[in-house]
This record gives C-alpha cells, sequence and structure tokens, in this order.
C-alpha cells in the first residue's frame, strides 16, 4: 500500500532525472518574455496562465506528431546565446526546487541556429547556464532552492534530418565539459534508428554514450534497432516493450489493468519474448515518462501505465518528466500520480531512483556516491 505523503514530502526526496528536454521545460512566463524581448510574434496566447494551459491542451492530442509542433515556440524563442543561457540556468533552479539531485537535460543543437549562432556557441551558452544554476544552488542564498544538484547535457540529433553524425562529434567535442551523452528525437513512425547508424558506429568507437527514444510511438522493430543494431545503452521511453510480453498465453497489453494486478503476486506467470528477455537480461534502462506517454497516446492512464508492470517484472525502470512545461509536470508530480493513481509508495520512488543513478551517463564513482551519500540516507534513514 502507498504511503500517505504530502506534497511537500514527495518534493524533498531526492530524485533523478535521465529524460528532461530543455526546449520541453521553458518556464511559461520566460517564453512570454523572450517572445516580447525577440519581438517573436507567434506565440499563442499573451499571458502566463493561458499560455501555460495551450501548452498542456495542445499536447494532449493523443498523437506524438502533434506533441511536438507545440515546441515551435519554445524553440523559436531559443535562439540567441543569452535565450539559451537563461533557460538553461532556470532548468537548474527549478529542478533543484523539484528535489532533484542529478539530471540529464537534453536538447536538439541543430534547432538553435536561426539567430546566427554555431553549434559549439550552441553548447557553449547551454553549459554556461547549467554552470550557472549549479553555483546559484550550491550558494544556497535566499532565493536558492534548496540542493545542491548536478546537472548534465544531452545532445539530441532530430530523427527527420541528417545532421546525426554532425551532433555525434559536437557530442564528443564537449564531453569534457557538461555534455554527457547523445540521443535522436522526434517523430518515431517512419524514422528508424537505423537512418542514423553512422552516428551510433562513431559514438561507439570513441567510447560515448548514447540513448535512443525508441519503442514510444513505433513498436518493437524500433526498440530491437536501437538496441541490436546502434547499440544504445538506454531506451528514451522503451514502453511498447510489453508488446513482447504475454500472461497465460495472451498479450498483456489485451488486459493491462488484469496483468498490473497480477504481476504484484505472481511475477513467474508472465511469458518474456526474446526482445523483453534481452531488455531486463541486460539491465537496459528504461527512461519511463508517464504524464507524456498518456498525452501522446502511448499509455492509456497513469493507473494503467505499463511502468507498474515493468517495475513489478524487475525492468530496470526509471521515472521521468518528459516536457515539463507539455505535460505541464515536474518530478514531485510524476511521484505523487504514481502514489495516488496507481499504488506506488517509497520502495518504489527508492527503486527508480537508484536504477536511475546506476544508469546515468556519470563516471561510476560519482554515480557509487550519489547512491550511498545522497539516495540511501533520504529513502532508508
Ligand atoms: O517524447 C518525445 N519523443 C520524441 N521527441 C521528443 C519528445 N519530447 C521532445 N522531443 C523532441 C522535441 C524537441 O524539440 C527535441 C529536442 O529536445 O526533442
Ligand atoms: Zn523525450
Amino acid at each position: 500500500m502507498a504511503e500517505a505523503l504530502a506534497t511537500e514530502q514527495f518534493r524533498r526526496l531526492p530524485k533523478v532525472l535521465l529524460h528532461d528536454h530543455l526546449d520541453g521545460g521553458v518556464r511559461p512566463a520566460t517564453v512570454l518574455e523572450l517572445a516580447r524581448e525577440q519581438g517573436y510574434a507567434a506565440l499563442p496566447a499573451d499571458d502566463v496562465a493561458s499560455l501555460s494551459r495551450w501548452f498542456a491542451a495542445s499536447a494532449d492530442s493523443g498523437s506524438l506528431v502533434r506533441y511536438l509542433e507545440t515546441f515551435t515556440h519554445t524553440v523559436g524563442v531559443m535562439q540567441t546565446a543569452e535565450a539559451l543561457r537563461r533557460t538553461a540556468r532556470e532548468c537548474v533552479l527549478d529542478l533543484a526546487a523539484d528535489g532533484v539531485v542529478y539530471a540529464e537535460v537534453r536538447y536538439a543543437p541543430e534547432q538553435h541556429l536561426e539567430g546566427g549562432l554555431g553549434l559549439d556557441e550552441v553548447v557553449a551558452a547551454v553549459n554556461a547556464g547549467f554552470r550557472e544554476g549549479e553555483e546559484v544552488v550550491a550558494g544556497g542564498d535566499a532565493d536558492a532552492p534548496a540542493g545542491p544538484i548536478r546537472v548534465r547535457a544531452m545532445l539530441t540529433a532530430m530523427r527527420h534530418a541528417a545532421r546525426s553524425r554532425e551532433i555525434a562529434e559536437l557530442a564528443v567535442r564537449h564531453r569534457a565539459e557538461e555534455v554527457c551523452g547523445f540521443d535522436i528525437a522526434g517523430a518515431e513512425d517512419g524514422f528508424p534508428p537505423t537512418r542514423h547508424l553512422g552516428a551510433f558506429e562513431f559514438l561507439r568507437q570513441a567510447n560515448a554514450h548514447f540513448t535512443i527514444h525508441a519503442g514510444e510511438a513505433f513498436g518493437l522493430p524500433s526498440i530491437w534497432e536501437a538496441i541490436q543494431w546502434c547499440g544504445a545503452e538506454r531506451l528514451g521511453h522503451g514502453i511498447r516493450i510489453v508488446d513482447d510480453i504475454r500472461l497465460d498465453g495472451s498479450p498483456v497489453t489485451d488486459d493491462l489493468a488484469g496483468a498490473i494486478a497480477r504481476a504484484q503476486e505472481d511475477p513467474g506467470a508472465f511469458a518474456l519474448g526474446d526482445l523483453a528477455a534481452y531488455v531486463r537480461d541486460r539491465r537496459i534502462p528504461l527512461e519511463m515518462c508517464p504524464s507524456s506517454n498518456v498525452q501522446t497516446g502511448a499509455a492509456p492512464s497513469i493507473a494503467e501505465h505499463a511502468i507498474r508492470l515493468l517495475d513489478a517484472l524487475r525492468f530496470r525502470v526509471t521515472l521521468n518528466t518528459d516536457n515539463r512545461l507539455m505535460s505541464a509536470t515536474s518530478m514531485t508530480r510524476e511521484a505523487e500520480l504514481l502514489v495516488d493513481q496507481a499504488g506506488w509508495g517509497v520502495p518504489e520512488l527508492r527503486r527508480v531512483s537508484v536504477n536511475a543513478m546506476k544508469s546515468a551517463f556519470l563516471p561510476f564513482d560519482e554515480r557509487l556516491a550519489i547512491i550511498e551519500d545522497v539516495l540511501k540516507p533520504a529513502y532508508d534513514g
């Protein structure tokens, strides 16, 4: 049974976030201010409350492609070094206030060149913003949220475009700084990960880390390609791995609620296909994003979200926000939703936090230190 925890207690629990988009987490007030400063006239609303509502409602379409259209307006105002630096700094402050102790925040540098910046300048501006945010939090002055927090950047290439090799090289060039890895994102159906094999081969040969958005809007073939052709270390979402799990001879997707209930008592009753077994056996981390999945139609509801089934079957599940602006969410809210609507409690929240820290693209000794010195004392103390 879930313990009754107030929002404030969830907020204080140290949380680890592996999947959060910089351009999906801009403060609505900042979008408005940047638009005014820059003369960006295309915003669909002109006050904070209406703009927040517009993002959440427009992203609620049941389609990933339509969900992605809302990013036009955040990306539209993130075309200068100052705007990138500001949004990165505010991102760190917002995550620290949310109780996040370690985060990997991704964005696509190729989408921020319209104001004349080069790719390296985009990365430098975001890195500077992350550093500033970390320093403000560490400084602990009166306005600073509780901390400390560490934030790393992940560089994303857009899967419909053709710049992935260049972005992979950019990620490697900046890995001594804040950049911890690489990803591909954007519309999944019609744009398989194997279109970007050259980038992944380059990264593997450079001993660099990468994850791939796969198994969100497309099923098992996408996950299979991401892992077995491209060599992804983690899966962005990966929720469709449930298509490869059966209960009493039937696909679990026929009755997710029934499967979730059964998994708590009888995990041995489930049969994993070869791919699902590989993902679980190899402990491949799943970067799961419940609210985002409900919005894009990848999951029917929070109560029937496959995160419950996959966690009960001991896949390496992690809990993430994806896009805090479009989903009007936070790590605290995602945790609270799972407790209120899916029967989760502190043991599950502890497990996803430790799983995430084990799966982070940070050196082993640093991961271990956060698990031992920050996570375990807070959850076990
Ligand atoms: O959930 C998602 N799936 C695929 N692509 C996404 C998702 N959320 C954000 N993106 C895209 C839109 C952003 O502009 C881009 C880089 O952050 O990544
Ligand atoms: Zn995402």
